[in-house]
């Protein structure tokens, strides 16, 4: 593996200090733009196959013996490993990133939480400071958070090479966006829908120079709900290129990968079920529909104190249930592709700056999403697709972590859950709990659903008032909503605001009060 000359380095870094001085801050705008957020997938799952979760942790294991030097890196890459504290790479990445270093295509399918993005981010910075380029990769994401999260790592990764990239995603101003592409950086990462947009309307802008073409979260990608943009782009690439697949949960469909366009791609598939029960506790409680909601406030109780992820269904759901929550006094924050670009990453940072303990949301944050602090995650309506069900407790668990996934399981589920069971190879344990207890707090909770019923109306009134369509921009501030909870008895549960741990967030004691049977 030939070595970067310091000249190639210099070449990289004087470029881009030229011609980037100056740059200018993206604008935030709102927009109702949702192209690239679908939320649903279409089933095919028979012909899927999933690496499982958690199980391969980033974190390498006393067996992993390898460096990163070993792998063919340059030292500049190296030291940017170290200084991001890997000291050694992990499973996946021992073995894609030495045949990526061949010039080879690669279909890596590896746990979540893995390191999959520096086994792609890392071969292609290493072949960018062999022959600095600009527009020199290009990598599709299906989500807008998951793009910003991938431009920060190639940026932690590239920092002492001066690599720029530009994110380009729908929800944010095409102007500015626009402006950051001009600018010609290494590496773009988008969601299809909004390149398209760009490649379809900024004079002077194409492809034609790409050298790598990555599909992170690759079988979401190739699936139809991004058919037509796909196909779009991959038209204006140029054939000679190197193509990277990625993800937890691959198609087997050969008609799907070909799209992909692969040349002799080489297949590296890490698995190693046996350690996700060690790291990722898993179970599910079988209770009827009308329970749920208690049955959560139930959970979030006995697990006070960590840090939880709640998947819903519905936008609608995701915001329903955070009312609810904090009108039981929980840090509750809804997550969902109907709010505004700007409140989706305001929710996402308040959750990840810890400042919130429950993050409630659709399937748009179940892929790839690296949050370390996740203890707790919970599918309080199952997945429509048991693919979903890996990516989604994949939020936990990461990086050598431990973590829990429980899942709700009404009789309405029983066919969806077997169908994840099928596909993770093994049954879960229930996950136990005192029914006593639980319904216990059922009044409370009945209380709450009221208070949050009110709100949601209140809520849609007063956007549809100023004229918003409905099921647009109207479901992203239910946080600063008070409108029925003032008109709510105060609960005297004591419940607190942020999600350190070790706080309980309400105290058992005021729930298990007035016991009533079912
Ligand atoms: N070699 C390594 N040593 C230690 N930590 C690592 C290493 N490689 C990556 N990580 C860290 O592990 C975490 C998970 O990595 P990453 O997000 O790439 O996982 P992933 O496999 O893409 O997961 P998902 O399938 O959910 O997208 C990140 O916080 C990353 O910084």
């Amino acid at each position: 593996m030939s070595e970067t000359s310091e000249d190639d380095q210099a070449q990289l870094q004087t470029s881009d200090e030229e011609e980037l001085s100056g740059e200018e801050e993206d604008q935030i705008e709102e927009s109702e733009n949702e192209d690239d957020d679908n939320e649903g997938e279409s089933g095919d799952e028979d012909e899927d196959e999933a690496a499982g979760s958690g199980s391969d942790a980033a974190a390498p294991t006393e067996e992993a013996k390898l460096t990163w030097k070993d792998l063919g890196l340059n030292d500049t890459l190296c030291q940017a490993c170290e200084e991001l504290k890997w000291k050694a790479p992990s499973k996946i990445q021992r073995e894609a990133i030495p045949v990526a270093l061949q010039g080879k295509d690669v279909i890596g399918l590896a746990e979540t939480g893995s390191g999959k993005t520096g086994a792609f981010a890392l071969p292609i910075l290493h072949a960018l400071l062999e022959n600095p380029q600009r527009y020199f990769a290009l990598v599709l994401t299906p989500t807008r958070e998951l793009a910003f999260q991938i431009g920060e790592q190639f940026e932690a990764l590239g920092s002492g090479i001066g690599i720029k990239c530009c994110v380009v995603v729908g929800g944010m101003d095409m102007v500015a966006q626009g402006l950051q592409l001009a600018k010609k950086p290494h590496i773009i990462i988008a969601t299809p829908g909004r390149l398209v947009d760009h490649l379809e309307n900024m004079k002077g802008f194409n492809l034609k120079a790409i050298k790598y073409l990555v599909m992170d979260e690759a079988d979401r990608i190739l699936n139809m709900d991004f058919e037509v943009e796909l196909d779009k782009i991959l038209k204006v690439l140029p054939r000679e290129r190197r193509t990277f697949l990625f993800s937890a949960t691959m198609t087997k469909k050969v008609k799907k990968l070909q799209r992909a366009s692969l040349k002799d791609p080489v297949k590296v598939e890490v698995s190693n079920k046996y350690q996700t029960v060690e790291q990722l506790q898993q179970s599910y409680l079988f209770i009827p529909v009308k329970y749920k909601d208690v049955y959560l406030v139930h959970i979030l109780n006995e697990l006070a104190g960590n840090s939880f992820m709640i998947f819903c269904s519905t936008c609608n759901n995701t915001v329903k249930t955070a009312l609810m929550l904090r009108a039981l006094g929980l840090a509750a924050i809804p997550l969902h592709g109907q709010m505004s670009q700007n409140k989706r990453l305001a929710a996402l940072n308040k959750f990840k700056a810890k400042n919130r303990s429950i993050l409630i949301s659709t399937d748009v944050a179940s892929r790839g999403l690296d949050i370390p602090h996740v203890d707790v995650v919970v599918n309080f309506d199952i997945p429509t697709h048991s693919k979903d069900y890996i990516h989604r407790v994949g939020r936990t668990a990461r990086a050598g972590r431990s973590g829990r996934a429980i899942t709700i399981v009404s009789q309405y589920d029983i066919e969806l859950y077997q169908r994840i069971e099928h596909l993770l190879g093994k049954q879960l344990p229930l996950y136990k709990c005192e029914e006593d207890e639980v319904m216990a707090l059922q009044e409370r909770v009945a209380e709450a659903q009221r208070t949050a019923k009110l709100e949601l109306k209140d809520l849609e009134d007063t956007k549809g008032g100023r004229g918003h369509k409905r099921g647009g921009d109207n479901h992203d501030d239910s946080e600063h909503f008070a409108g029925a909870r003032k008109r709510m008895k105060p609960m005297g549960n004591g419940a607190g605001g942020g999600g350190g741990k070790g706080k309980k967030p309400f105290a058992k004691k005021n729930w298990t009060k007035g016991k009533q049977k079912r």
